[in-house]
């Protein structure tokens, strides 16, 4: 079973995702952008202000590519669980949003990079959506990049919204902005009782 956790930066996917390894301790727990040269490139890319939104999203579907087949995919042909923080929704939501603030002439963007996706990917079986405020989201995080600002992280939040509102059975929400320990329980339950079903 493939679980992903998604969100906006500063969400708590990675304080969630540390503390759901004593929950589920037989689970392989990856993330996207991964740490390959692939990874790197990406990390490149997103410190760099005036990068071409294409090539950016090019660069973390190349990553997406290199996990699916070297991490994801051999961990559940040996029947294992997969936990991965942020994956394919991350660009649907993200990459969607910086093309439609630029001058890239792709008229549904969020449509395009779902096609590109559905031709080689393999869908998370369910994905659990850290819901937060956009500026609580810019705060947390600290405003350290492109990303991380208000206004581009409200677009990015409308965007899990329309993915939510295409796909509800597949994502499960959870009030991210209740304490760390509170956050990191209701996700141990929903991962339990989807691995036990
Ligand atoms: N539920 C929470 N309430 C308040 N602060 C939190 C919560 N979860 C995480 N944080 C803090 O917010 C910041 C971002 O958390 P992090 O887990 O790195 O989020 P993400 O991986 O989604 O960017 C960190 O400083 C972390 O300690
Ligand atoms: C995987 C992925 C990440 N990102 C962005 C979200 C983050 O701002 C940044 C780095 O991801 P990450 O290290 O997970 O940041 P955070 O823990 O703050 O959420 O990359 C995309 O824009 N598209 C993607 O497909």
């Amino acid at each position: 079973m493939l679980i992903t956790l998604e969100g906006l930066d500063g969400s708590g996917k990675t304080t969630v995702w540390t503390a759901l390894r004593d929950r589920v301790p037989d689970a392989t727990f990856t993330r996207e952008p991964t740490d390959s040269w692939y990874g790197e490139a990406v990390a490149r890319s997103i410190a760099t202000d005036d990068a071409d939104p294409l090539a950016e999203l090019f660069l973390l579907t190349a990553d997406h590519a290199d996990h699916l087949s070297g991490t994801v995919e051999p961990a559940l042909a040996d029947g294992t669980t997969v936990i991965s923080d942020r994956y394919s929704d991350s660009r649907f939501a993200y990459q969607a949003a910086t093309i439609a603030a630029s001058d890239v002439d792709v008229e549904r963007p969020l449509a395009y990079i779902r096609e590109i996706h559905a031709a080689f990917s393999r869908p998370p079986d369910a994905t659990i959506y850290l819901d937060i405020d956009a500026k609580t989201a810019a705060e947390r995080s600290g405003r350290t990049n492109k990303f991380e600002q208000d206004g581009y992280l409200a677009s990015v939040r409308e965007n899990y919204e329309r993915l939510i509102d295409a796909e509800p059975d597949r994502f499960h929400r959870v009030d991210a902005t209740r304490s760390p320990e509170e956050v990191a329980a209701r996700v141990g339950d929903l991962v339990a009782d989807l691995t036990e079903n």
